[in-house]
């Protein structure tokens, strides 16, 4: 299997969009993993938060631990190295998660003054982020706010482009993004708007003997916190492989200007399988490498849509091109199709407990985090 680089900018050129939709259509329904290269996002808006990444991890230990994910009940902010697993094993990163700023819209300690319900405990998940000071950080909000902006644009771009390789009007997952102005609007909303998730990742050198599974980076995994995902590859350092169809671990190795593309469990669930969310893992460094950095843009999808709700957004004409070969990689159920819930946000909350359970038995109760560890 070949991963493709598609060229977006082909798509500003009515002849060579054509070309264009061709390839994303067959990266789409046969691969499930891409490139893009000239993707609109300015170089400096990338570079401008790479750049802060070593002064961000190198802050001392216990700044990191001021901003640790134990504080956080939406599981924002910092986790150590191997403190997170990943098939039960520790990925040997470390991490910061941030997601688009918004307020918290339930609190179960703290009586609620607006008029919808937010009563269902995934609306938890939705909170603001950690930051790290500035003192120590400089200059790291307004980068970080800058690459979330661009990305979430190209986000909405790329779903624009796959709506035309499916053979839909264009916009038609629109509402899954309408973007709130205000608190009130937030909470007033028919269709709340979805908190995109930002990953920055460090895998420091692994002393395992280098290139086994004794140095998992991060283990093998769908990607279950959106509905696509964009990862920028930071540096030379490879590591990352997707697995094909025939079960052979591909390398998808950093290439200088792209994002990677994948899709995440929610969109192979409302694809019924005709497009997978591509099964990936990174290993870690070998001792004597460089660290690699990494920052997944995982696009975010209102928590209390249902599967029905987001198939019927699909036409059969997608759905039916589900490929029998396609059968055996999908056979683990998504997690947004256990049939205990209906909704995205119990699979997220899922998620989340199982790969922090420390700060779910904090924040969750010990009830609620073996309900979801079951
Ligand atoms: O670091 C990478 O390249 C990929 C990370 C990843 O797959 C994830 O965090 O979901
Ligand atoms: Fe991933």
């Amino acid at each position: 299997m070949k991963l493709l680089v598609l060229d977006l900018s082909k798509a500003n050129d009515p002849r060579q969009k054509t070309e264009l939709l061709e390839q994303l259509h067959h990266a789409l329904f046969h691969i499930g993993f891409l490139y893009i290269k000239n993707h609109g996002v300015d170089s400096n808006t990338i570079s401008n938060l790479n750049s802060l990444l070593p002064t961000l991890f190198n802050q001392p230990p216990e700044a990191k631990a001021a901003l640790s994910k134990m504080n956080s009940p939406h599981f924002l902010g910092y986790s150590g190295y191997a403190e997170e697993t990943t098939l039960g094993v520790k990925d040997l990163r470390e991490q910061f998660d941030f997601a688009t700023e918004l307020p918290v819209i339930y609190d179960p300690n703290a009586s609620q003054n607006h008029s919808s319900d937010f009563s269902k405990l995934y609306w938890r998940l939705r909170g603001p982020n950690q930051w790290p000071s500035e003192d120590l950080v400089p200059g790291f909000c307004k980068a970080y706010t800058e690459y979330h902006d661009a990305l979430q644009d190209l986000s909405y771009r790329f779903v624009h482009l796959v709506e035309e390789a499916f053979g839909v009007r264009v916009g038609t997952f629109d509402s899954f993004f309408s973007r709130p102005t205000s608190v009130d609007e937030v909470v007033h909303n028919q269709i709340v708007p979805p908190q995109h998730r930002i990953k920055l990742v460090k895998y420091p050198p692994s002393q395992a003997s280098g290139g086994n599974l004794a140095s998992q980076g991060v283990g093998a995994h769908k990607d279950s916190s959106g509905w696509l995902t964009f990862l920028y590859q930071v540096g030379q350092e490879e590591g990352l492989e997707v697995l094909d169809a025939n079960g052979t671990w591909i390398a998808a190795p950093p290439i200088d200007g792209t994002f990677v593309v994948n899709f995440g469990n929610a969109f192979e669930a409302a694809t019924e399988g005709a497009i997978l969310a591509t099964i990936h893992r990174v290993k870690a460094p070998r001792s004597i490498s460089n660290p690699r950095y990494s920052i997944p843009f995982f696009q975010g999808l209102p928590l209390d849509i249902t599967v029905s709700e987001i198939q019927s957004y699909i036409p059969l004409s997608v759905r039916k091109l589900r490929h029998d070969s396609q059968k055996t990689m999908n056979e683990k159920v998504s997690n947004f199709l256990d049939p205990r819930w209906d909704n995205l946000g119990e699979s997220q909350l899922r998620k989340w407990i199982r790969s922090h359970e420390d700060c779910a038995r904090k924040w969750y109760g010990d009830e609620t985090t073996e309900f979801y560890l079951q």
